[in-house]
């Protein structure tokens, strides 16, 4: 397929672009910065302006094409492109920058016909990462259909995403998949981060102890970009364990007092439910931190 990425520089589109590519597609990376992978064109574009980013959807991808009758259309779009969290820039920023981009996306793919938008939503919609003081979940394991009322504008950025995204999909019937992505591990943070996660599960409770490697959110995307006719959804998108080495007993004994459990769970079940994407989308996430460091516990 012919794919307009956005993002792809980023810390999960630099692995998820070039997987992409690797996968048979041909890959442009529209970025404020290139990324520099021989398989993925880079396009500057800045997204929160609607011209640009109108421009760069309807032109064609790279010199090949000059060769062709025409400019071919895109067949689908991955935006990951974002401020990615609070307290990178001021909290007005944040919420500008991405609902705006966003809107410019979602209008753009629409006009030009293009059949899939598969957008970057967020874990944090849960209103549970970026709390003020300790929020938890209504029940677990968290699902698609646990509120999303947070209170910081980066979340609330996203949440004005996917309504954005359901409203564009009622003009056209179109694909557009948000995945409501869990905190991104890059293959080389499990030496980093996990050793200490492993040692104080507490510095995860924000995550709901859940993390998502790099290569499986590349399944992922690869699953939405094959699975058709599924119009607006949104999904979880977690690894299968947790991020800790403690189990869901003792997780739930410990931070999750009072809270409902709705069905029975592992003993390393993710609290971040992909039973949906599972379903519908027959994904199957291979990796774990395991590979990498001991289990203390096994
Ligand atoms: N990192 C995580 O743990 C995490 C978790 C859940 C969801 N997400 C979401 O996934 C996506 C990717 O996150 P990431 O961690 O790779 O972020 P990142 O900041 O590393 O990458 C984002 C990319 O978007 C580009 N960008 C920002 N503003 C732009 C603009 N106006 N025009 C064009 N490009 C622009 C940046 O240059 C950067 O390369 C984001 O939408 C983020 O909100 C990330
Ligand atoms: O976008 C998000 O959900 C993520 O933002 C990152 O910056 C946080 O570190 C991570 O925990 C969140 O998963």
């Amino acid at each position: 397929m012919r794919i307009f990425f956005t993002g792809g520089s980023g810390k999960a589109g630099k692995h998820v672009a070039p997987y992409l590519a690797s996968q048979g597609h041909q890959v442009t990376n529209a970025d404020l910065t290139p990324l520099g992978h021989p398989d993925v064109n880079d396009l500057k574009v800045d997204l929160t302006d609607a011209g640009q980013t109108y421009s760069a959807m309807a032109q064609m991808a790279s010199m090949d094409e000059l060769d062709l009758p025409s400019v071919p259309s895109y067949d689908a779009v991955v935006h990951f492109a974002a401020i990615p969290r609070i307290l990178l820039t001021p909290d007005a920023t944040t919420y500008a920058i991405n609902i705006l981009s966003t809107y410019h996306v979602l209008e753009a793919a629409t006009r030009l016909g293009i059949p899939k938008v598969i957008f970057a939503s967020s874990e944090t919609t849960y209103g549970i990462c970026f709390a003020q003081g300790e929020r938890k979940p209504l029940y677990v394991p968290v699902d698609e259909e646990h509120p999303v009322v947070p209170e910081d504008s980066y979340a609330m950025s996203k949440v004005a995403s996917e309504v954005t995204a359901r409203s564009f999909h009622a003009r056209t019937g179109s694909d557009l998949y948000g995945l409501r992505i869990n905190n991104v591990i890059e293959p080389h943070e499990y030496e980093e981060y996990f050793p200490d996660y492993l040692e104080d599960p507490s510095l995860r409770r924000r995550n709901v102890f859940a993390y998502i490697d790099t290569r499986d959110l590349g399944q992922m995307v690869q699953r939405c970009l094959t699975t058709d006719g599924l119009g607006f959804e949104v999904f979880n998108v977690a690894n299968a364990d947790m991020s800790v080495a403690a189990t869901t007993d003792e997780i739930r004994e410990q931070f999750y007092e009072g809270v409902e459990l709705r069905r029975e769970m592992g003993r390393d079940e993710t609290f971040y439910s992909i039973d949906k994407a599972r379903q519908m989308l027959g994904f199957d996430p291979q990796h774990s931190w395991r590979d990498v460091l001991a289990d203390p516990r096994a």
